[in-house]
């Protein structure tokens, strides 16, 4: 049995009540349409209603942490706060060290920006070696060989903002 993954969330979660963020960079778009797609799904068997469910892009990955952060703050002044948002990136190792930097620092960014934004910042940036292992997180490789991650973080962002909510 596998023993990496989410599995099941601890409790049953209502989260009707939620308005949640997902912020995708567009680089690697078939990835991340089904990582999107499966976030959606999640947070909607979990109450989450679709039209509280707000999706916003950015051109890649290393503009999330900047993006987020707007995001979360335009949403705020609007009236229609966030209560967690999911950055969505997928970097795919070339042979240069563009992606090492690139994942290390937006990596550190996203994790602190939850002390600025002060709601739950969901960590949703596949760092592959290869599209194989990209397609596979997204579970749309040919063999289906894993679920799709983007589940997992819509779950999370449930829980997160539900338990550790304003
Ligand atoms: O989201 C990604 N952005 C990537 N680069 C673009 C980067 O995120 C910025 O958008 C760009 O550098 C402009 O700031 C990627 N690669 O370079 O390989 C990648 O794999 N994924």
């Amino acid at each position: 049995m596998a023993v990496k993954g989410l599995g099941q969330i601890d409790q049953q979660y209502d989260g009707s009540k939620l308005r949640i963020g997902i912020i995708h960079a567009r680089w690697n778009r078939s990835v991340i349409d089904a990582l999107v797609k499966g976030a959606i799904a999640r947070m909607q068997e979990l109450g989450v209603p679709e039209s509280s469910i707000i999706v916003e892009t950015v051109p890649g990955s290393y503009e999330l942490p900047y993006g987020t952060k707007r995001f979360v703050e335009r949403e705020k002044k609007n009236g229609t706060p966030l209560d967690a948002v999911i950055p969505i990136g997928v970097l795919i190792k070339g042979s240069t060290m563009h992606f090492e930097y690139i994942s290390d620092s937006v990596t550190h960014a996203l994790m602190n920006l939850q002390d600025k934004v002060h709601i739950p910042v969901i960590f949703g940036l596949l760092t592959c070696m290869t599209e194989e292992q990209a397609l596979a997180r997204a579970g749309i490789d040919a063999a289906h060989s894993m679920h799709n991650h983007g589940e997992d973080w819509g779950a999370c962002a449930v829980e997160m903002a539900l338990k550790f909510g304003p």
